[in-house]
């Protein structure tokens, strides 16, 4: 059964840099699967073509750095933004994920991922966990660069030293762990998509 090619929007802020370069292997990932392409959207520019972007997407990944222990100031104002969306239930059903870069290896980002589930949950959206086992410190063999070296379970984490500028950080281990939940995502996205045609087909036959 064919779909159309869908997009998996990577709805994103970064400060400096840092979490655009994890938004960008998410974006890698998503357009390795064939069928999907990868949609880079910075949401700090709230315009007529990020909300018809989100639109038509069938999956949405939010992307923001941890700041004070949750998503950035921009990515709220950018959640608060979406209320006319969620009224109309604009985003119901779609597939959600997220990803956060901080300073500190801890440094809250946890509460940054579980605040974008809340924020997909208002939404009606079906959120995907990273889906990896934790990395690194876990065993006693672990290393740096093993995938989700981090550890995170919700979405991707990255870590981005501040003495370090966004071509140095983040890291190759957690780009790639970001790359991963792109194509996770796209994965999930083209089988809801299949999914969905085949539903409607079996309605028209049956
Ligand atoms: C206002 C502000 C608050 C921050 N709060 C945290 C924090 O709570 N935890 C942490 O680990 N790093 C924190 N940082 C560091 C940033 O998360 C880090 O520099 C990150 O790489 C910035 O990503 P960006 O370049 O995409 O903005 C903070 C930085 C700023 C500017």
């Amino acid at each position: 059964m064919a779909v159309p090619p869908i997009t998996v929007a990577i709805a994103h802020h970064s400060g400096y840099g840092h979490t655009a370069r994890q938004a960008a292997a998410v974006a890698e990932g998503a357009d390795s699967v064939p069928g999907v392409r990868a949609d880079l959207r910075d949401v700090s520019v709230l315009d007529e073509s990020l909300w018809t972007a989100l639109g038509t997407a069938e999956a949405i990944v939010f992307g923001s750095p941890t700041y004070m222990g949750s998503t950035s100031a921009v990515f709220q104002h950018f959640a608060e933004a979406s209320a006319p969306v969620w009224a109309e239930r604009g985003w119901q059903d779609k597939i959600a994920a997220g990803f956060t870069n901080s300073a500190g290896v801890n440094g809250n980002k946890d509460n940054a991922l579980l605040s974008m589930t809340v924020f997909a949950a208002q939404h009606g959206m079906t959120w995907v966990p990273l889906g990896l086992t934790p990395g690194w410190i876990y065993s006693s063999n672990g290393s740096p660069e093993d995938l989700n070296r981090l550890g995170g379970f919700v979405g991707a984490m990255a870590q981005s030293p501040s003495d370090l500028g966004p071509e140095q950080a983040p890291g190759t281990a957690d780009l790639r762990t970001a790359r991963h939940l792109g194509e996770r995502v796209a994965r999930a996205a083209l089988r809801q998509a299949l999914g969905r045609e085949a539903e409607l087909a079996s309605a028209v036959t049956g």
